[in-house]
């Protein structure tokens, strides 16, 4: 049988490290897209150990011909659109840049495929940012987008461009909405992992306290190495749809923090709030539903949060210097 390809965008990010190890495992020939900058960071595929399994190839997506030349090269069977400008945080600085990316990208991603072949599978991360302004909780697969973030703004207008060529032209185009998920691999501006990776330094002497921004809110956090489960169940579907990834659950920041905080003996005087951490326009409370994502695709998920914590907390201690 011909082996299948599959692309991945944003190969260098958390989720693309985890995915393309799972690919592997399942035979698949993977190309890692990168932007070809000299600080592309490899340290992901190199953790994994798959960094020499993997070819990785530069495209600049807001390109089209560029899109164009490595969909004729590789004639790929899959492709997992995971680049982006994904921190929300930086959006409110960097507002258009976040948009152009994140929105044009996507167009010429589909735009190519439209072109090049048809049959290619589409996978778009998606982003439960969109939903923003919640009314009604838990959040569904038709829960009503009111994002609050340029980079909430951008990801609704690539998810509705991914529904747009499902719809319009019969693209296999699917979303993976996921909710924040994390793992070792995550970078280390993200709330759980600066959490972690400060207060392992507080137990340490090597810092004197955690300064963190709004923490009275609430997130539905999960873990990423199963939330690429969830992505690559998604393309094996006959059919394309759109999917909640979600662990169901929802916790308040406060509460990680001192969680974390008490299996590390750290007193809770020592996390402080920063007001120039807090971001112009915050979600307060959101926890999805991942009913649809466990029954369709067959995805199993039973961690809750503290379970989850633990398993970061653990890897994070065996890797600490
Ligand atoms: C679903 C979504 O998930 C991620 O976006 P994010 O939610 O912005 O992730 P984060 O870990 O930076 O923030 C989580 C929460 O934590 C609050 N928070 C408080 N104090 C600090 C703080 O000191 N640092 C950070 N980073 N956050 C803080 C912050 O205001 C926010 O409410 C991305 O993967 C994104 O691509 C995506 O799609």
């Amino acid at each position: 049988m011909k082996q299948k390809t599959a692309i991945i965008s944003g190969i260098t990010g958390q989720d693309g490290a985890y995915l393309a190890q799972l690919l592997l495992r399942d035979n698949f020939k993977v190309i890692g897209l990168t932007r070809g900058y000299h600080n592309d960071n490899l340290n992901g595929l190199f953790y994994l150990g798959i960094k020499d399994k993997v070819t990785l190839m530069t495209c600049d997506l807001l390109d089209i011909s560029q899109v164009i030349k490595i969909l004729q090269q590789t004639k790929p069977t899959h492709f997992y659109n995971l680049a982006a400008q994904s921190s929300v945080s930086l959006s409110f600085q960097q507002p258009i840049g976040t948009f152009q990316f994140n929105t044009l990208s996507v167009f010429n991603l589909l735009e190519a495929i439209k072109m090049v072949d048809k049959s290619i599978r589409f996978y778009q991360a998606s982003s439960s940012e969109m939903y923003g302004k919640v009314n009604n909780l838990p959040i569904t697969e038709n829960s009503v987008l009111h994002p609050l973030s340029p980079y909430a703004i951008s990801k609704a207008a690539a998810h509705f461009t991914c529904i747009h060529y499902r719809e319009s032209y019969q693209l296999h185009v699917s979303c993976g909405v996921l909710f924040n998920h994390e793992s070792y691999l995550r970078q280390n501006t993200f709330f759980v992992k600066k959490v972690i990776q400060e207060s392992i330094k507080i137990s340490k002497g090597l810092i004197d306290v955690l300064k963190v921004g709004n923490i009275d809110i609430k997130r539905d956090f999960g873990y990423a190495p199963k939330y690429t489960e969830a992505m690559y169940l998604i393309l094996q579907q006959e059919y394309p749809s759109d999917y909640l990834i979600c662990s169901g659950q929802t916790i308040s920041l406060r509460e990680i923090i001192y969680y974390i905080f008490d299996k590390l003996n750290i007193s809770h005087e020592l996390c402080q709030i920063d007001d120039n951490l807090y971001r112009p326009a915050e979600i307060e409370n959101i926890y999805g539903n991942n009913a649809k994502a466990k029954q369709e695709l067959g995805w199993v998920y039973d961690l809750d949060i503290y379970q989850t914590l633990d398993l970061l907390l653990k890897e994070e201690l065996e890797n600490a210097i």
